[in-house]
């Protein structure tokens, strides 16, 4: 079973066959019964052991209701939703070596790769040991400056955010141990390679090949009209402050509120050191994903609806 990239960490050892795995599944989604029905009998048929855990509902402090499901000895997670359903299971997963594969029955599926479609045939090939990893980067959050530090993890994003704060936050962020800027912004997002295609993308960033080892650092409807988005190397740690100056801000990680910041808070932000193994079918092609997804034509074949008479 070949890794997609080279990575920095040592491959782990999946087995060629898959015979346990964890189901992670949301079923919130229109199909999810459907195919939750489907699965199951396939599963059994293949003499698959298996464990089905359901996602839980956004609320607060979902970061820390969790649950670890890190020491489970399954071969692979499959995770059956959308990209928000990898995420959790991500989550849920972190430090884990077993390999997560999406099931899209949701509406983008970004970092998914089996179709509700194909998916019989296309896990048949993947317990059989068709399959790749794609050791993705992740990255660890620190908020130092209180009694208590608070810790949190993500594998798309960490979002410094103003929150229902209604004015402008302004954050000072420095890189390594040199000074970067002072942002005047609705907030800034760390984001990883993986997390470059979300909210980093919509806030104008760059998309990044998911393999690489960097992040970006993207403000936010930044008020000073130059600021952009900056690509830095992964090894070096993130240092983010509230200016005294500012308004009331909160940290988000994936979509999830985990404290209200201070401006006698430091948030450092670094890469985790154990990656996400997220499994993909060897054919896909993430430049392919990115133009289906995204919707890029580029064939030059189409004429424009409103053309010239
Ligand atoms: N304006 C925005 O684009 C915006 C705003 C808030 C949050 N987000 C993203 O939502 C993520 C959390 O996802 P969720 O599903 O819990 O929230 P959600 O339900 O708000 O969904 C956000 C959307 O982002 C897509 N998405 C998530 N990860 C992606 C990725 N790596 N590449 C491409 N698209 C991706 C999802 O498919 C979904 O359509 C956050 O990490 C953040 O990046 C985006
Ligand atoms: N048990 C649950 N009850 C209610 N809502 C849930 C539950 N589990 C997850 N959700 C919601 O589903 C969302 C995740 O759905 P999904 O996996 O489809 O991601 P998505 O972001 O909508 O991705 P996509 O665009 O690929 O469909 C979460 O943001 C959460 O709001």
């Amino acid at each position: 079973m070949p890794l997609v990239n080279s990575p920095a960490n040592p491959s782990h050892a999946v087995p060629a066959k898959i015979g346990s795995v964890v189901v992670f599944i949301n079923r919130t989604k229109t199909d999810s019964q459907r195919i939750a029905v489907a699965l199951k009998a396939f599963l059994d048929r293949k003499k698959i052991r298996q464990e089905w855990v359901e996602t839980l509902p956004p609320q607060r402090n979902l970061f820390r209701k969790m649950g670890d499901l890190r020491e489970s000895k399954a071969d692979m997670v499959i995770a059956v939703g959308g990209d928000g359903t990898l995420l959790q299971a991500a989550h849920r997963f972190r430090g884990s070596p077993v390999p997560i594969l999406g099931v899209n029955i949701g509406y983008l599926g970004f970092i998914t790769s089996v179709t509700s479609e194909g998916i019989r045939r296309q896990l048949s090939r993947v317990l059989n040991g068709d399959f790749v990893v794609s050791e993705r980067t992740a990255i660890e959050v620190l908020i130092s400056g209180e009694k208590k530090a608070v810790a949190g993890w993500a594998l798309n994003d960490a979002i410094i955010t103003r929150g229902s704060n209604p004015h402008m936050i302004s954050v000072n962020a420095s890189i390594g141990k040199r000074r970067l800027t002072k942002y005047r912004c609705d907030g800034l997002i760390i984001a990883t390679p993986t997390g470059s295609t979300a909210y980093s993308l919509a806030a104008g960033g760059p998309i990044i090949s998911p393999e690489c080892s960097v992040l970006t650092v993207t403000p936010i409807c930044p008020q000073a009209l130059t600021n952009r988005s900056v690509v830095i190397d992964s090894t070096e740690p993130i240092e983010i402050r509230l200016d005294r100056a500012s308004g009331p801000a909160e940290l988000q990680v994936d979509g999830m509120r985990i404290a209200k910041l201070e401006n006698t808070h430091t948030i450092t932000v670094k890469t985790a050191s154990a990656p996400v193994p997220i499994a993909f079918l060897p054919e896909i092609n993430y430049y392919d994903v990115l133009a289906e997804k995204l919707q890029w034509r580029g064939d030059g074949l189409s004429k424009p609806k409103y053309g010239h008479s």
